[in-house]
C-alpha cells in the first residue's frame, strides 16, 4: 500500500496549472528581456513592475494599502525576516506566539535576539501577556495561526494595533501565510490594512497559493522602516529570481492566479468538509478539532492514553505521514492536555480520506 499524507507542509502539486504557468514564463521570456538581463543589484527590492502587480492584487485580496516602493521581494520569509531585523533597535525585545512557527523561533535564536514566547488564547496571541512582556516587536500569524489554526477576530486585531500605537518602537510583524484559503467567514482584513500608525510589517508568500519551490515571498515596510532599509540594506542584492518574478506577474495580470485560487478553494473546502465528517464519525467524542475554518490544515487532540511518540511510530508503520504539535510548542511548554496532531488536507485527495482516517484510528486506538 502507498503512503497517505496528513502533511501541512506542501500543496497539491497535481492541481497546479503547469501549462498556464509555462505559457506565462514563455511570455515573460519574450516580453521582459530588459529586466531579465539586468543584474539583480538594480532591483534589490525586486522588479518594479512586478511589485506594482503585487501591490494591486494585495489591495483587492487582503485590503493591504501600500505603494510598490514599500514592497521587498525575497527568496523566502526567513530571509526577509533576516533583513527586517536589521531595521529595528539594537537591543529590541522580540515576542512570538506559542505554539508557533519554529523556523521563525530558531531564526530569532540564531541571531541571539532577546525573545519571549507568548501563549495563545481562543482569539490568538494573549493580549494581556503581551502587555506584561512589553516587547518592541511581536511576530503574529493572525489569518490562520500557525500551527493551531486560530483565526484572530477583528476585536483582537484592534487591541493589538492599539497596543502597538501606544508607544514608540513598537512593531507588529504580520505573517499572512495561508491567508488565501478561508471557508466559513469571509476574509477578515489584514492588520496592515487596519493599521493607521505605520506599525505593521506585512509578510506574504506564494508558497501555499502556488508552489513552495518558487521561493517568492515579500514584505511590505511602513515608510519609516523603508527609509532605514534603504540606508542600511540597499547594498544587498535581490534574492528572488527575475524569471520567477516576471512569470508570476504574467500569471497574476492574466487572471490565472485568481482562477487558480478559486479552483483550489473549491477543492480544499470539499476535502476539509469530508475529512471532518469522517473524523467525527470514526472518533466520536475522543477527538477535539481546532482551527478548521481556514488554511490547509487544522489541529486535533485525541482522548487517548497512548503517547504522541507511540502514535507517531504506529502511523509511520502504517505509511501515514502525520506531524504532531510538539515541535511547535516552544521552550518546552507542551500546551495541549492530550496528544495533538496537525491534520493537513492539501495532499489528501477525497478518495484517500476514508483510508487515511482508518489508518489514523488504528494508530491511536487499535
Ligand atoms: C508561519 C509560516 N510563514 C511562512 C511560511 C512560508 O515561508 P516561505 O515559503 O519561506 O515564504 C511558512 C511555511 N511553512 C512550511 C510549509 F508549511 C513549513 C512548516 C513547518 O515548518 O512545519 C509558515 O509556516
Amino acid at each position: 500500500k502507498d503512503w497517505i499524507s496528513f502533511s501541512h507542509m506542501s500543496v497539491d502539486r497535481s492541481l497546479f496549472p503547469f501549462d498556464s504557468w509555462f505559457s506565462c514564463e514563455h511570455r515573460a521570456l519574450k516580453l521582459s528581456r530588459l529586466e531579465l538581463n539586468d543584474d539583480s543589484s538594480r532591483f534589490p527590492q525586486g522588479i518594479y513592475s512586478v511589485r506594482k502587480t503585487i501591490a494591486r492584487f494585495l489591495s483587492v485580496a487582503r485590503g493591504v494599502q501600500c505603494f510598490p516602493e514599500q514592497i521587498v521581494l525575497g527568496g523566502g520569509t526567513q530571509f526577509l525576516f533576516y533583513l527586517l531585523r536589521h531595521l529595528f533597535h539594537e537591543n529590541s525585545l522580540y515576542a512570538m506566539e506559542n505554539p508557533g512557527y519554529r523556523r521563525m523561533y530558531e531564526s530569532l535564536k540564531m541571531e541571539r535576539l532577546r525573545l519571549k514566547t507568548i501563549p495563545l488564547d481562543n482569539k490568538g496571541i494573549s493580549i494581556d501577556l503581551l502587555k506584561q512582556m512589553n516587547p518592541n516587536v511581536v511576530y503574529v500569524t493572525p489569518s490562520h495561526q500557525f500551527p493551531s489554526g486560530v483565526v484572530m477576530p477583528i476585536s483582537r486585531r484592534i487591541q493589538l494595533l492599539n497596543w502597538a500605537a501606544e508607544k514608540d518602537n513598537r512593531y507588529i510583524i504580520e505573517d499572512d501565510y495561508d491567508s488565501e484559503f478561508k471557508y466559513e467567514s469571509d476574509t477578515i482584513p489584514s492588520l496592515q490594512g487596519l493599521d493607521s500608525y505605520e506599525r505593521v510589517i506585512y509578510l506574504g508568500t506564494f508558497s501555499k497559493s502556488l508552489l513552495p519551490g518558487l521561493r517568492i515571498s515579500y514584505m511590505i515596510l511602513p515608510q519609516k522602516l523603508l527609509k532605514k532599509y534603504r540606508e542600511r540594506c540597499s547594498f544587498i542584492m535581490s534574492t528572488s529570481n527575475a524569471l520567477g518574478q516576471l512569470t508570476l506577474q504574467q500569471f497574476i495580470d492574466s487572471g490565472e492566479y485568481r482562477k487558480h485560487i478559486r479552483h483550489m478553494r473549491q477543492v480544499y473546502i470539499e476535502r476539509q468538509k469530508k475529512l471532518i465528517e469522517k473524523l467525527k464519525k470514526r472518533f466520536g467524542s475522543t477527538i477535539t478539532m481546532h482551527g478548521a475554518n481556514a488554511g490547509l490544515h487544522f489541529t486535533a487532540e485525541f482522548d487517548t492514553t497512548r503517547s504522541v511518540e507511540e502514535i507517531a511510530n504506529r502511523a509511520r508503520a502504517a505509511k501515514l505521514e502525520l506531524y504532531n504539535l510538539k515541535p511547535y510548542c516552544l521552550e518546552d511548554h507542551y500546551l495541549y492536555s492530550k496528544p495533538a496532531f496537525i491534520l493537513g488536507f492539501a495532499n489528501l485527495s477525497v478518495e484517500k480520506i476514508d483510508e487515511g482516517v482508518e489508518r489514523l484510528y488504528h494508530a491511536i486506538f487499535e
